[in-house]
């Protein structure tokens, strides 16, 4: 029967286990792709991938200390701003919007000298992503592709993510064959979209970044990115003032936390850093907002209600930004570098056929965020 206006009707409340109110306390959305508990034991859609020794492994065993303070070399310094080794005669170059993103052909990676490596972290840091097409780099044996990525800094091993058997140093993406479980995924969430920049919760975050594709669905399964340097210019100098001398906290705890709540791995306690909101690129001393809605928390020293306001805006501006975004659409054989420090992107699930998507992330870890003073 139904009730009367008057009647009061209370609708019971599901059973939410305290890790999970745990993990939602955070922003922290869940990529589809990360972890799949089936295929950790059954290797479910793990079926004839055509890099069958880049599928992920989730080893119980790997369990690492506390990340340690390093001292990072920025490459982009030294290199010549003409790039006469990495953009060579012959090679094309495609500037996909005005302000971020460039299409490079006709340079193979893998044949760089270090020179021709200084330039690739220069040009990635003026262009923030980069696709260079036709590289042979998914080919190469693993050791050789991590020593490649080891001259841009130390290698980060993620505390959650899949990685090839016996290199914790690659980051896994994987959709397997045959997974259809996106529907479920859309039963509780209106979009895949997760704005991100990786790891920004250690306390040297990321710099110039690899992400290589190993296999694609026919259609669908691009990656979106957004130019947080130009998100700051965009800013008012007042407001770009008020931003400088903030600090805000960065916390992976709600992502350990959802892979246990999983059953996922964790290779190290989650940690907590603080880091600038805007801050400045070593080569190009570009300014940059530095905070994202999957890691970063509050704004130090501002009550609940201020930090969240504003920390809401600036996460509105980056994502509605089309007009200083840009979406890198996969081919085989393409490696996309992006400039971690100054960018943020997001994965697309938006194809629903169960075609596999498989990537692998190098992730060379940088210096440590700091801020230079506001200037008009
Ligand atoms: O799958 C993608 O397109 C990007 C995934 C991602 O966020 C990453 O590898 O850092
Ligand atoms: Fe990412």
């Amino acid at each position: 029967m139904a009730p009367s206006a008057t009647e009061t009707v209370i609708v019971p409340v599901p059973e939410v286990s305290a890790l999970k109110l745990q993990v939602l306390k955070g922003q922290y959305k869940e990529a589809p792709t990360t972890f799949d508990k089936d295929a950790e034991t059954g290797k479910k859609g793990f079926e004839a991938a055509k890099y069958p020794h880049y599928l992920p492994t989730w080893n119980r065993e790997q369990y690492y200390q506390p990340l340690q303070p390093f001292e990072h070399v920025e490459h982009g310094k030294d290199a010549d701003p003409s790039f006469p080794n990495l953009l060579p005669e012959g090679s094309t170059v495609t500037h996909l919007t005005p302000t971020i993103g460039t299409e490079v052909k006709g340079t193979q990676l893998t044949s760089l000298n270090s020179a021709g490596k200084d330039e690739l972290a220069r040009l990635v840091a003026e262009r923030k992503v980069v696709a260079f097409r036709n590289q042979d780099f998914a080919d190469l044996p693993i050791e050789k592709a991590l020593e490649f990525g080891g001259y841009f800094g130390r290698h980060h091993i993620h505390p959650t993510s899949g990685s090839p058997e016996g290199h914790p140093e690659i980051h896994l993406v994987h959709r397997g064959a045959g997974d259809n479980t996106i529907d479920q995924y859309f039963a509780n969430r209106i979009s895949s979209v997760a704005w991100h920049s990786d790891v920004s919760y250690e306390q040297q975050p990321p710099g110039t970044t690899f992400l290589y594709i190993l296999d694609k669905p026919e259609t669908g399964g691009d990656t979106l990115f957004v130019d947080a340097a130009e998100a700051y210019q965009r800013l008012s100098p007042l407001f770009q003032e008020r931003l400088h001398g903030l600090q805000a906290t960065h916390s992976g705890i709600e992502q350990v936390n959802a892979s246990a709540a999983r059953g996922g791995i964790k290779r190290r306690e989650p940690v907590v850093n603080t880091h600038p909101i805007v801050r400045t690129h070593p080569t190009t001393g570009e300014k940059a907002l530095y905070v994202n809605p999957q890691f970063t928390r509050d704004i130090v020293g501002l009550k609940k209600e201020e930090s969240d306001a504003i920390l809401k805006f600036l996460y509105d501006h980056l994502a509605y930004g089309a007009d200083f975004q840009t979406r890198v659409k996969w081919e085989e054989g393409t490696v996309v570098v992006w400039d971690n420090r100054v960018t943020q992107h997001s994965a697309l699930i938006d194809w629903k056929d169960g075609q596999r998507r498989h990537l692998a992330r190098i992730t060379p870890q940088a210096e440590r965020p700091f801020e230079t003073p506001f200037k008009t």
